[in-house]
């Protein structure tokens, strides 16, 4: 099949994403990945990317296999199935309040702009089991590091904190125990 899939770059990916100033409040510069999902040779090169990125560090890490990438709601959902399928590992959401049915547990957390409490389910990671976390933005680091808690709690050992966007100037890596990667910086 035809695809332009081995010429796109990440350059090129990033240059999809689309800026809106003051949005969803006023002072917030929105980076919007959306674009890049309406071109399916750019999905394609960002999977490889963020799963060879992984793939090094695990092996860097000496862990073994990554066992179990963690995406974040919502729009880390758009990224973790595809990379856990090319990962050979599992996929397990973590979910704002109230949205995960059976046992979980909770963490609250304060992000760009208000507060909101993270849950995973409470099976969903076995005690020792090697995690990735994925999303598709870094701002503060709340998000993400409610989600270290949430693995970590569970036994899990936090790899790597993946993003496809950091938002350098918010000096959210800093509020991280993890190792963080991102694919591009603004
Ligand atoms: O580093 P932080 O300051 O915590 O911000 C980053 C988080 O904020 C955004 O999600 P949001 O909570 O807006 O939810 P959404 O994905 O449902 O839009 C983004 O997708 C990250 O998950
Ligand atoms: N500036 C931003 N752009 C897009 N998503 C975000 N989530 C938190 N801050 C954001």
């Amino acid at each position: 099949m035809p695809s332009d899939s081995e010429t796109y770059t990440i350059e090129k990916v990033k240059s999809l994403i689309k800026t809106y100033p003051d949005f969803p409040q006023e002072g917030i510069l929105f980076r919007d990945i959306f674009p890049i999902f309406q071109i399916p040779a750019a999905v394609d090169c960002l999977i490889n990317y963020l799963a060879e990125l992984a793939l090094e560090e695990a092996k860097s890490a000496k862990c073994g296999k990554i066992d179990v990438v963690v995406g974040l709601d919502a729009r880390g959902f758009l990224f973790g199935p595809s990379l856990a399928i090319k990962l050979g590992a599992k996929f397990v959401p973590i979910r704002k309040r109230g949205k995960l049915p059976g046992p979980t547990i909770k963490y609250e957390y304060q992000k760009e702009y208000g507060l909101d409490v993270l849950e995973i389910q409470s099976d969903a990671i076995l005690p020792g089991e090697n995690v990735l976390i994925v999303d598709d933005l870094l701002a503060t680091g709340g998000t993400c590091g409610a989600a270290e808690k949430l693995v970590l709690n569970l036994g899990g050992r936090v790899i790597l904190n993946q993003f496809v966007i950091e938002l350098v100037g918010l000096g959210g890596r800093k509020s991280l125990s993890g190792k963080t990667m991102s694919v591009m910086e603004f």
